[in-house]
């Protein structure tokens, strides 16, 4: 087994971690860190657990620790660090010869960093070779929540015809924000539609996974993205309405064929965190948030409303789980497939 802590674990994300890690057959789950405020404490009492199945047994009486990597003796960890202090803390472990898996913001766009989806850009994972830390130690992130539904939506497209431009509107839920995260007041019932810094990081980050590796590292993708991101109360699930412009100008039922034929090059590969199918398409009224949120254990992101568009061609509707594919199991994922790749291994 490979010994993993948890950065940031009494958070959404963190707790996320903590579910999805129960039974894990690579990882095992050793130390869970949080601020000073937890650190001291059981992870019962310093964590307000809003997961939907109960708190594992193991996790229960854990002494949460600092964050710092002379309190964990881990392989690997995985950072959902509030984005204020997560840069530094995970160059420190880095630092210290250990493999970070973060959800965090605040190396997503470095150059040597992989900002990875498995299933989309695999081949980005040699650029840690170009990372300089000690002997295990490496940074590998995962995208924001929002950019991981629209490039699973856009990846296939983009191979198949090539993406020229793209307009998305967002709809995101409200446990993207953490916990406590929104005041009651300010949503129920309501649209708030600013999400500070969310619309740049969908124009920018999708470049870089679309974009092809080079000598020098990555080409970003060509192509242009305009993002206008709400918050709506919706508890998990962010929901995008996407416009784009395809090269050649296929119809919406050449568009609907491709994501329908479209396969996972992980599939059949025995990765845990894997869903069997990692886009799909759902007729009718979907997708919706309550409905679909979930399938694949939360990882499989849904597709509907393929339509012509008057405007850029053709439009479609995505969704994803936000604290699942957009971020603990997106890591998770990241982390099977470093394990897979022999870039993790357990330390002496
Ligand atoms: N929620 C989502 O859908 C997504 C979130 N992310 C990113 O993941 C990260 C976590 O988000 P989320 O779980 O929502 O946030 P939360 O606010 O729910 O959790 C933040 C975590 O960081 C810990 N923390 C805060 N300050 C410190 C500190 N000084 N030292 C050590 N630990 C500290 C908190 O510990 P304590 O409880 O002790 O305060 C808590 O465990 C963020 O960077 C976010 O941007 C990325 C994609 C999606
Ligand atoms: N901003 C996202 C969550 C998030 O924290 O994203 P990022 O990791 O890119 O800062 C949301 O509000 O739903």
């Amino acid at each position: 087994m490979i010994r993993v802590g948890i950065l940031g674990a009494t958070g959404a994300v963190g707790q996320t971690f903590v579910r999805l890690l129960d039974g894990h057959p690579t990882f095992e789950v050793v130390a869970l860190g949080a601020s000073e405020r937890s650190a001291g404490k059981p992870y019962r009492e310093a964590c307000n657990w809003t997961q939907d199945q109960p708190m594992p047994d193991w996790a229960s009486g854990e002494i949460v620790t600092a964050c710092a990597p002379e309190a964990m003796d881990v392989d690997l960890v995985f950072s959902g660090l509030d984005a204020g202090v997560a840069g530094e803390i995970e160059k420190a472990f880095a630092g210290a010869g250990v493999a970070v898996v973060s959800n965090a913001r605040n190396h997503r766009m470095d150059a040597d960093v992989p900002l990875l989806i498995p299933e989309i850009n695999p081949d980005h994972l040699a650029l840690v070779e170009r990372q300089t830390w000690p002997e295990g130690g490496m940074i590998v992130t995962n995208p924001n929540c929002s950019t991981v539904g629209l490039v699973m939506a856009l990846a296939p497209l983009h191979e198949a015809f090539g993406v020229e431009a793209v307009h998305v509107v967002t709809l995101q839920a409200l446990s993207g924000a953490g916990y406590p995260g929104v005041p009651s007041l300010d949503i129920l019932g309501n649209v708030v539609p600013y999400i500070g810094g969310e619309e740049a990081k969908m124009a920018s980050e999708p470049l870089k996974i679309l974009g092809g590796l080079s000598a020098s590292g990555v080409e970003p993708a060509e192509m242009t993205i305009s993002a206008q991101c709400t918050r709506v109360p919706v508890i998990d699930g962010h929901t995008e309405c996407v416009s784009v412009r395809l090269a050649g100008a296929p119809s919406a039922a050449e568009v609907e064929q491709v994501l329908r034929e479209w396969r996972s090059p992980l599939a059949g590969r025995g990765l845990h965190t894997a869903p069997e199918a990692a886009i799909q398409i759902v007729d009718g009224t979907g997708p919706q948030p309550r409905r679909h949120a979930s399938a694949g254990n939360g990882m499989t992101v849904s597709i509907g409303q393929i339509q012509d568009c008057p405007v850029l061609g053709v439009k479609f509707v995505v969704l994803s789980h936000n604290t699942v594919r957009g971020a603990a199991g997106g890591a998770l994922l990241n982390a099977e497939l470093m394990v897979e790749r022999g870039l993790v291994r357990q330390r002496p």
